[in-house]
């Protein structure tokens, strides 16, 4: 695969036409993620827009509900035939199960590709202090990412969201058939903000991620095609 289709870019904008422009801003990015920012304020109107360009495209909608409740809503959402959606693994098992069944259930009624449903092991806004003071959750950080990934898998899902920092591992344990994609991540030149465990492009996709997800080192450029390129000519001196 080219190296600049496995980066992901997100419209984390405020309204439908920022979106739009953002997008027409930087024509050579192919995958797109739409979170919740973006669908809360919009909707759906930008899933056609993508699509009529031929985009793909990750509906980042990060669901954390009950078994019924999240079904229904993956049975939604695999209707609007987008590539990716993703789910928190702290759902559950049970919850898990009846997303993934529910994706492939939507996916069919509309007569689409069912999106490959991807876990959330744990945000990468969450540093191992964090998890254990606020979160209580008595694991080493690297330990509780797998145990949700793992969790994940057994539970038929395609991947997990991950943070850089755990990817290596994951990949390890879980195999070359899992999909791995990973947000926070941070070019030497970008400031971290709220990531908490971030690694560079290069080094993210060295530990083995099938896709980054990288939103304000491009997006909160002054020049955010220069931005692009730039990350997109480090991760081609890999190749
Ligand atoms: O699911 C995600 O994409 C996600 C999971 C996670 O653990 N951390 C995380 O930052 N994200 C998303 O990845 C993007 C990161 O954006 P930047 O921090 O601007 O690069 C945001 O759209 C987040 O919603």
């Amino acid at each position: 695969m080219n190296t600049h289709k496995k980066i992901i870019v997100p419209l984390d904008v405020p309204d439908l036409q920022s979106a739009i422009a953002l997008v027409d801003r930087l024509p050579l990015v192919d995958f797109w993620k739409v979170g919740l920012e973006l669908f809360t304020s919009s909707g759906p109107a930008i899933l056609e827009v993508l699509k009529s360009r031929q985009k793909r495209i990750f509906l980042d909608l990060k669901f954390h509900d009950i078994p019924n409740t999240v079904a229904g809503a993956c049975c939604a959402a695999a209707g609007y035939g987008v590539d990716l959606l993703t789910i928190h693994a702290t759902a559950g098992q049970d919850a898990l199960k009846a997303a993934w069944s529910a994706v492939q259930e939507g996916a069919l009624q509309a007569g689409v590709k069912p999106p490959q449903l991807i876990a959330i092991t744990l945000l990468t806004s969450i540093s191992s202090r964090q998890l254990a003071i606020d979160l209580k959750v008595p694991l080493e950080l690297p330990e509780y990412a797998l145990a949700m990934a793992l969790m994940a898998q057994e539970c038929g899902l395609s991947g997990a969201v991950c943070s850089p920092q755990e990817v290596a591992q994951l990949r390890q344990i879980c195999g070359d058939d899992f999909l791995l994609v990973c947000p926070g991540i941070r070019p030497s030149w970008a400031r971290k903000a709220d990531q908490k465990r971030s690694l560079t492009p290069a080094e993210a996709i060295l530990a083995g991620a099938d896709y980054l997800v990288i939103g304000r080192p491009i997006t909160g450029s002054d020049d955010p095609q220069l931005a692009w390129n730039q990350i997109v000519e480090e991760l081609t001196t890999l190749a």
